[in-house]
């Protein structure tokens, strides 16, 4: 396993060009799996999720070909059998689930993993692909499912789940009739793949509002695809620049997508210049305490908690922080406070009392975004600080380490 070693207090500087969202990418790669000709995903960062969603793919039947950051994908499906190793390892191998019921396949699928920031369920998952007829049941841990042809619904969700949303949608493109759901996510990553399912001609009609209607069409033809920019990736960069003293500019940013976290910056006293598809960050002397609460989009994201909450903790001031997503988003608070950090957890409510200077220390990453926010914190920090579990942090910043060494900071892999 491999660790991180990062010497801080090194001003960051420069300018990175983000890559393709990784959560969006994922969704498209399971959709490929509806089409009846190629399909050419451009710009794709080979990170680790991505990885592993391709080689499912493989083992589905797909002709997967890379050319540096272009993907081709020859759909079939000669295996709805994905009892393997890989579906563990990732969230998105749930929505395989939607594309292969959609195909008319009998599935047998293992439950998936991803961050464990929570228990995670996937009932809203199950009851959307239910309404539009499939018969599923769980054995042994298992997810067992099938269907002859899908039939339209109107589907309510509980909560705008992403994934749900996603793989109802990957679902009902190719089912006999309208599916509506309500309820649905807003995420930038939904109007994402809907735009994707469009342009190989699916009738996907009001993603990016909480009620898409989708009408099932008999066939989906190929495409080349340009997914949209991680708003995720670049809110990382922006922190680490404000608090490693620094200006960044990041290109290949979509700032309509990143409204909550330039709300929270400029509450923080950094300073946020936005171009057409740029934005440049200015650290300030010292960073402002600011509250935060993440909420479904277009609130604050729960994925930039933590690296957020990294930033605060050298703020002036008190911040309070609630996450109302994940009940266990908050495994990055204890190895914080590891390096000097004052936050007290209570619930889902921290509370961050700044202090002037983080100071290295041997940590632990457990999961994604906890462990970018360590770097954050380490990049920071006076001293050496060892950060653990360099994996979980691999599976979202495609080439972090040679970013990171070219904006100034010191990080090694060991
Ligand atoms: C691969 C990917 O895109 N992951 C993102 C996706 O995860 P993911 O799609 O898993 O997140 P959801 O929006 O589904 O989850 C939000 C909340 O709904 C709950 N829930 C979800 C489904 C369900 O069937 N039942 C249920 O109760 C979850 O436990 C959680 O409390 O959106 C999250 C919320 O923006 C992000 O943090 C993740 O980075
Ligand atoms: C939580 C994340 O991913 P996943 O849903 O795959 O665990 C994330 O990208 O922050």
């Amino acid at each position: 396993m491999s660790k991180f070693v990062i010497e801080g207090a090194n001003k960051i500087s420069g300018c990175i060009k983000v890559h393709s969202s990784k959560n969006a990418i994922l969704p498209l790669l399971a959709a490929t799996l509806l089409a009846s000709e190629p399909i050419e995903i451009l710009d794709v960062p080979l990170l680790e999720d991505i990885k592993v969603l391709l080689q499912l793919l493989s083992h589905c039947g797909c002709d997967v070909k890379i050319e540096g950051s272009k993907l081709q994908i020859t759909p079939d499906i000669k295996n709805g059998d994905i009892d393997v190793d890989g579906v563990s390892k990732l969230r998105a191998s749930i929505l395989l689930l939607g594309s292969l019921l959609a195909q008319g396949k009998k599935v047998v699928i293992g439950m998936p993993g991803g961050c464990n920031i929570g228990t995670r369920p996937i009932d809203l998952h199950i009851k959307g692909l239910s309404q539009l007829g499939a018969e599923i049941k769980l054995n042994q841990g298992y997810i067992e499912a099938k269907v002859k042809k899908l039939k339209g619904a109107k589907v309510y969700l509980d909560f705008p789940s992403v994934g749900a949303t996603e793989n109802i949608m990957i679902a009902a493109v190719l089912a006999e009739g309208e599916t509506i759901i309500e309820n649905a996510a807003t995420e930038p990553e939904v109007v994402c793949l809907a735009n994707f399912l469009n342009s190989m001609g699916a009738k996907v009609m009001g993603a990016g509002t909480d009620t898409i209607r989708i009408l099932g069409v008999k066939k989906l033809s190929g495409c080349s695809f340009v997914p949209i920019p991680d708003r995720i990736e670049a809110g990382t960069y922006m922190v680490m620049a404000a608090m490693c003293g620094g200006e960044l500019e990041l290109t290949n940013v979509i700032c309509e997508h990143i409204r909550p976290i330039i709300a929270k910056f400029k509450e923080s006293g950094v300073k946020i210049y936005e171009g057409e598809n740029t934005v440049r960050v200015e650290a300030p002397d010292r960073i402002l305490a600011t509250d935060i609460k993440t909420l479904p989009y277009p609130g604050f994201p729960t994925d930039m908690q933590a690296p957020m909450m990294s930033m605060l903790s050298i703020a002036k001031g008190t911040s309070v922080v609630i996450e109302t997503i994940f009940e266990n988003r908050f495994l990055h608070v204890g190895e914080l406070v590891k390096m000097g950090a004052n936050i007290k957890v209570e619930g889902r409510v921290a509370v961050v009392e700044g202090v002037k200077k983080l100071k290295g220390a041997k940590v632990e990453a457990k999961d994604l975004r906890g462990g970018a926010a360590l770097v954050l914190a380490a990049l920071s920090a006076e001293g050496v600080t060892e950060i653990d579990g360099a994996c979980h942090i691999d599976r979202g910043y495609f080439e972090f380490e040679k970013n990171i060494t070219s904006l100034g900071g010191r990080i090694k892999r060991v």
